[in-house]
């Protein structure tokens, strides 16, 4: 007969086997110790990319697939803007829109007419100092004219620090927690939010999506210390709970996801090729999918359980696709896979898991 036992009589029983074959856990090799203190649980990203997925039906008209904008391009970055937006249409949201600067925009278009590209932001060195509020009010205007009929924005790819820029999308963050409207921030958004941690702290709708450099200068503001692989796992949990129960999925070899309750953790293995832009990749998904796990908790007729919250399930969603497209990216491409490579490799993974028909 299987007996089941719970994580924490399981991870005891763990701890008692190593104590006894190691001796004292101080001398424990270092991996052991790791797993036993990050205290997180594995996720079957799979079967959550199968519920949330949404199945293409006839009768849905454009858009309820999902609305997504990106916050994001300037003068030295226009890939990573267009690797989050292109990403979320790939996945099957049925619009993508991207805010960036006027230099940005006609460059971002050349890569793609899918796309529906706004000039509206500036940087200081295009303005007088004269004119800065004038240019603010504009450029809020501009984005509050659409803010309520998007599902979820992308706060951050290829914003790069320019801090009048900064500024305004700080007003854009307002406009969007008014509005209830969810977003993921990542790249500079993260250097923003990093400096002003009340722009998200307590918003339920936020997503933060750190990579190693972005959650330690995280870690260092807001919980005043190093980080400590660890205990990853309870580090992370601290840290999302200090920023009032926002979720953070902490990038990595293994991805861990926490909103300060709950710790999952998506490790399928991915591609070793570490080229810049898969994590654009991931917070276009992350916005995809937490927008359709939105729409299968406001629908009546599922039994969405309150613990299963939209963030959490769209970032394991993310991850698992993420990380199943550059394995299938790499086996093509070996060591000249590219960002845009594992792009193009986002349908077949997931008609794998999610057949169209
Ligand atoms: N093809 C594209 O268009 C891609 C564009 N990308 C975009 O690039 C942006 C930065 O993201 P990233 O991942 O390089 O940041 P990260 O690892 O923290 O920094 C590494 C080192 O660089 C430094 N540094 C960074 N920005 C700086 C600045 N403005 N001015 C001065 N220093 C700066 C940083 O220094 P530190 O912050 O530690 O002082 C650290 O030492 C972001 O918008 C991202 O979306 C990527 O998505 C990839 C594909
Ligand atoms: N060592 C690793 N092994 C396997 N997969 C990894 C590893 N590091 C990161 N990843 C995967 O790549 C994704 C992007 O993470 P990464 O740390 O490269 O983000 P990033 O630095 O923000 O990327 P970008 O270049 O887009 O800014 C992660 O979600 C994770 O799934
Ligand atoms: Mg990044």
């Amino acid at each position: 007969m299987l007996v089941k036992h719970s994580s924490s009589t399981v991870l005891r029983r763990q701890q008692f086997l190593v104590r006894t074959l190691c001796g004292s856990r101080t001398h424990l090799p270092k991996l052991i110790r790791a797993t036993m203190s990050s205290k997180s649980e594995a996720a079957d990203a799979e079967s959550v990319l199968r519920t949330v997925t949404p199945s293409l039906d006839p009768k849905r008209h454009k858009g309820q697939a999902g609305k997504i904008a990106v916050i994001g391009g300037c003068r030295e970055y226009t890939g990573a803007p267009y690797f989050a937006a292109i990403s979320a249409l790939k996945i099957g949201a049925d619009l993508s829109h991207v805010f960036c600067t006027k230099d940005a925009a006609p460059v971002i278009k050349s890569y793609s007419p899918e796309l529906i590209v706004h000039p509206v932001l500036e940087e200081s060195y295009t303005i007088s100092e004269e004119e800065k509020r004038k240019v603010e009010d504009k450029v809020i205007g501009e984005v509050d004219k659409w803010m309520e009929r998007f599902d979820c924005l992308v706060i951050g790819p290829g914003l790069g620090r320019d801090p009048f820029l900064l500024e305004c999308v700080s007003k854009i963050m307002l406009l969007a927690k008014k509005s209830n409207v969810p977003f993921v921030v990542d790249g500079d958004g993260l250097f923003l939010v990093t400096n002003s941690i009340d722009l998200v702290k307590s918003y339920p709708l936020a997503v933060l999506t750190p990579n190693v450099n972005e959650y330690k200068r995280l870690v260092q503001k807001v919980l005043n210390c190093e980080v400590d692989e660890e205990n990853a796992g309870d580090q992370l949990r601290s840290l999302a709970k200090q920023i009032g129960g926002v979720t953070i999925l902490r990038k990595g070899k293994t991805d861990l996801i926490s909103n300060g309750e709950i710790v999952k953790s998506v490790s399928i293995y991915g591609s070793p090729r570490r080229c810049g832009g898969q994590g654009d990749i991931l917070s276009g998904g992350v916005a995809v999918f937490l927008s359709w796990a939105q729409q299968l908790k406001s629908d009546p007729e599922r039994n969405f359980s309150p613990s299963e919250s939209p963030a959490i399930l769209g970032c394991i969603a993310a991850s698992g696709l993420l990380r199943k497209a550059a394995a299938l990216a790499f086996t093509k491409h070996k060591r000249s896979t590219l960002t845009s490579d594992i792009i193009e490799c986002l349908g077949e993974s997931l008609e794998d898991i999610c057949p169209a028909s």
